[in-house]
């Protein structure tokens, strides 16, 4: 096993197609399959996406899901995932699959926890059992699980954040990153992500990529955003962050975010996305639709017997009147929550492939343009 640190480099790669702008459309190569980008990942937290199987989800387009180590490692832990034959055996996803590296969920979910240079320690938010993270034990479970794209283990800073709070930060991820590289054991198709961070300081943002790139990933990570510093700050920290990336690799803005935030990302540079919204929405019985969100309890649809939406491409619109859901979310039925999950991914995957195609062809400026208008027309 020593000598896996000398194998051939992994051969996951980011081929380019087109351009349009900063905006890039092209396709990831990996062990388990070929996916074009820009590209939205569905979150599998345990290793399922919620209310959808992944028959479902292979439905809507999706080409990539993430797991969350942090999740994982507690039920029904990565020896468990390991002996099931890994993630994709154990939920039926032969396609790619990323996890996270566990930091970002330990600073959010588990109580009581204590950082120090060689890792965190914290307690299982389900039992109070006490864990250990440290980029050893992060890629190392990642491995266990089978991850086609492992993260790197990494300190997501709260903002608002002194500089000084920023650098100290990003500088010990930097070290975090280098121990996950090494610990990293390289297999044909397989890659693994480091995440820049550094807060909204264009100075932090560059030492962290230099730091980064001198290691030497298969994709990167914008870390450090969507966590509160809202829109704008997200956009100007990407203009000048999404460049100074290598070109030939591809990016991914984590944890982002609504449509528009989708669209304003790709518009900068970024490629890969994952976000909670589509899935946890439509388990509140809130909708996405190409005018906007609605929200499904509102009585005002009891009667209303026009689809989601008129594009009735999607699994859901094509069949169901507002009328029928509303009927489901006010009788607590499983249902419910199960038909909206599939409705808003596949809203977002649509929206990926409009998005994609209109690169290809030059057109994202005038897409951009319709879809913010018709985003702010309100319902039907
Ligand atoms: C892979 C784990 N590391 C890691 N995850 C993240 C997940 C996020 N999710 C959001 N908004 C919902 N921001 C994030 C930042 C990070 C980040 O800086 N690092």
């Amino acid at each position: 096993m020593s000598d896996h640190k000398t194998d051939h480099a992994t051969k996951m790669t980011w081929v380019p197609e087109a351009t349009c702008g900063m905006a890039r459309a092209g396709h990831l190569h990996t062990r388990h399959g070929t996916i074009p980008t820009p590209t939205f990942m569905p979150v599998g937290t345990v290793g399922t996406v919620k209310g959808m199987t992944m028959d479902a989800v292979r439905s809507t387009g999706a080409g990539i899901v993430l797991g969350n180590t942090y999740h994982l490692m507690l039920r029904p832990t990565a020896d468990r995932v390991q002996k099931l034959g890994g993630l994709h055996k154990m939920m039926d996803w032969p396609g790619p699959i990323l996890t996270d590296s566990g930091g970002f969920q330990v600073m959010s979910l588990g109580a009581l926890r204590k950082l120090d240079e060689d890792g965190v320690t914290f307690r299982s938010h389900i039992d109070g059992s006490k864990h250990r993270l440290t980029p050893e034990i992060s890629t190392d479970i990642q491995f266990k699980l089978d991850a086609t794209i492992t993260m790197a283990f990494d300190e997501c800073p709260a903002l608002p954040a002194t500089p000084e709070v920023l650098r100290k930060s990003m500088e010990m991820s930097m070290r975090w990153a280098a121990r996950s590289r090494e610990a990293f054991v390289a297999r044909e198709g397989y890659g693994q992500f480091g995440i820049v961070q550094g807060g909204t300081e264009r100075d932090l943002r560059e030492y962290s990529i230099k730091a980064l790139t001198d290691i030497g990933f298969e994709g990167y990570a914008i870390g450090g955003l969507a966590v509160g510093e809202g829109q704008e700050l997200m956009f100007s920290t990407l203009d000048f962050t999404a460049p100074m990336l290598p070109q030939d690799k591809a990016r991914y803005l984590m944890g982002v975010g609504t449509p528009d935030d989708l669209l304003g990302a790709v518009m900068r540079g970024v490629d890969m996305f994952d976000c909670v919204m589509p899935s946890r929405a439509g388990r509140t019985a809130r909708a996405y639709t190409e005018r906007g969100t609605i929200n499904l309890r509102n009585a005002r649809f009891a009667d209303d017997t026009r689809p989601l939406t008129p594009h009735d491409d999607t699994p859901v619109a094509g069949r169901y009147s507002r009328a029928y859901l509303h009927h489901l979310f006010r009788a607590n039925e499983m249902l419910g929550p199960m038909l909206l999950t599939w409705h808003n991914l596949a809203y977002y995957q649509r929206l990926m492939r409009q998005i994609r195609a209109a690169i290809v062809d030059g057109t994202l400026d005038a897409l951009a343009v319709k879809l913010r208008e018709d985003w702010a027309k309100g319902d039907w």
